[in-house]
Order: structure tokens, then C-alpha cells, then sequence
């Protein structure tokens, strides 16, 4: 399988604080990849590098053959990386439709065609019955589901979710899981960040952790939770990976 992201020695300083240090690694295509590690690790910051919403100090971030830093947060999507935000930013008071057309827009600046990809995202995430409401008035797991569908309809090739579960209950986060399963089979690659563990163990075939702004571990659900540094990082106690999951 190609590789899809390679990320070689990125880093980024606030001030004196080392956000992210020279931290490398590489996902493949079609891979789901994890990124996880304490508050304050640095993984939104990451998804903010790649994505070129902050310039690195240094490093280099691959995607899919092309150097990508530098590159605006625009050129960055054309290129078919898309990403969902920690703070889910709506435009509230627009439909849920209009809200996914400005994703489809960079596509194609035709109304009709922007509303035929934006309505295939939403009946995707499966908000097809809220396709006329406003935004602002989603449930959480809805507003969760219109990241997607928003990053979906600028037709990625990658995709970075950002702490797309939190503040879910434990059956919307298996909606969330399974709709994570199914972005993947469709062919997408993703990078996702999150603190709920059993869904990372769900979706990930492979996890990269972070602390203090450097990779102390990276491999198989299997590998992280039984590696004693992230143990004593992160997961303070054994996980079990779920039998006949993707570390299984
Ligand atoms: N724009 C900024 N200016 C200054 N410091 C920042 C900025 N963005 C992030 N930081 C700091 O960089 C460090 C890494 O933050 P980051 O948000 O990447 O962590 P995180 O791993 O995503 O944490 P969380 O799990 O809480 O979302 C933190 O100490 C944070 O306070």
C-alpha cells in the first residue's frame, strides 16, 4: 500500500513551549491511524500543521507524493485532505444543507452540483432527515455527523478527525464508530484524534502516541496498551483490545 501522509521531524514552538517536537510518522493508504496521548500532547496542534493552519518550525508533511508545507489551508483540502474541528464550527444559523455545500463548493462553484454532493455527504452521515435544519439546533452526535458530512463533500482522499466522539453517550459512540468504519471502507484514509479508547481500538489498526509534544510510541492497539511508557502517560491501567477487533 502507498503511503498517503509522511510526516518527518515536524515541530512547532509557542513561545518557550514545545508544542510538538520533531515528531515523525507514516500513514498508508486506506490505513486508519490514531493519534492519542494526554491533554496538552500536542495532537490538535498536529492536525493544525498538516493541515496548514499553523507552519511548522521545522519538518517536512508529505501527502500523497507533494511537500504540503507551506501550502494554505485551501490548497491543503483541493489536495483531498479534510479535516473536522475539535469546537465543531457551524455556521449556526444556516441549514444543515448549506452548511455542506460550502464544502462541496470547492469543488464545483455550481449551485446545483455543490447541492447533489452535499445532499450524497449528509444521506452518508445519515442526516438526510435534517437536511432543513439549522445548525445551531443539531443534538451534539448530529453536529458531529455535519463535520463529516462538510469535510466529506470536499471529496477527500484523507481524513483528519479531531475529536469527533467527545461528549458522546456510549450508543451514539457506536454510531459514531460504525460511521468511522464506514468512511474507511469506502477507500479513505484517516487520521483520527481521540480520548475514548475503546473506539480507538474499534476503528485503528495502528496508533501513534504523543506526550509533551513527542511520539513515545507508535503500533498496534495490541503494542500500546501493553507499552509500559503509555501506560504510565495515559492510559494509567491496562485497556483490553476488544476480541476480533482491528488490533486483534
Ligand atoms: N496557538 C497557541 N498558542 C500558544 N500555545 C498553544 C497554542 N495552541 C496550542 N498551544 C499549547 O500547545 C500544547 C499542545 O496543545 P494541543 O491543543 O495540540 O494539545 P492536544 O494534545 O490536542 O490536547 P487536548 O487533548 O486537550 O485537545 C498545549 O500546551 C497548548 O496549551
Amino acid at each position: 500500500m502507498a503511503d498517503a501522509l509522511v510526516i518527518n521531524g515536524l515541530s512547532k514552538r509557542f513561545g518557550g513551549l514545545r508544542a510538538v517536537q520533531d515528531v515523525s510518522f507514516t500513514v498508508k493508504e486506506n490505513e486508519t491511524v490514531a493519534l492519542i496521548g494526554p491533554n496538552g500532547a500536542g495532537k490538535t496542534t498536529s492536525f493544525h500543521l498538516i493541515t496548514g493552519f499553523h507552519r511548522p518550525d521545522t519538518g517536512s508533511v508529505m501527502a500523497f507524493g507533494r511537500e504540503i508545507v507551506g501550502l494554505k489551508p485551501h490548497d491543503i483540502c483541493a489536495l483531498g485532505l479534510a479535516r473536522t474541528f475539535q469546537v465543531a464550527k457551524p455556521f449556526g444559523a444556516m441549514t444543515v444543507l448549506s452548511n455542506v455545500m460550502t464544502g462541496a463548493f470547492l469543488r464545483s462553484k455550481n449551485n446545483a452540483v455543490a447541492r447533489e454532493k452535499a445532499r450524497e455527504a449528509i444521506e452518508f452521515v445519515g442526516l438526510s432527515a435534517k437536511e432543513q435544519t439549522a445548525a445551531k439546533d443539531l443534538t451534539t452526535i448530529d453536529q458531529r455527523r455535519l463535520e463529516m458530512a462538510r469535510a466529506l463533500a470536499t471529496e477527500p482522499k484523507l481524513l483528519l478527525l479531531d475529536e469527533v466522539m467527545a461528549g458522546l453517550n456510549p450508543a451514539e459512540i457506536d454510531q459514531a464508530v460504525a460511521l468511522v468504519g464506514k468512511l474507511s471502507g469506502r477507500g479513505l484514509t484517516i487520521v483520527i484524534v481521540e480520548h475514548v479508547m475503546r473506539a480507538i481500538m474499534a476503528v485503528a489498526k495502528h496508533i501513534v502516541v504523543l506526550d509533551h509534544g513527542q511520539k513515545i510510541a507508535e503500533g498496534s492497539p495490541k503494542e500500546i496498551v501493553e507499552n509500559p511508557e503509555v501506560i504510565r502517560a495515559y492510559l494509567g491501567s491496562y485497556v483490553h483490545p476488544p476480541a476480533g477487533g482491528a488490533g486483534a
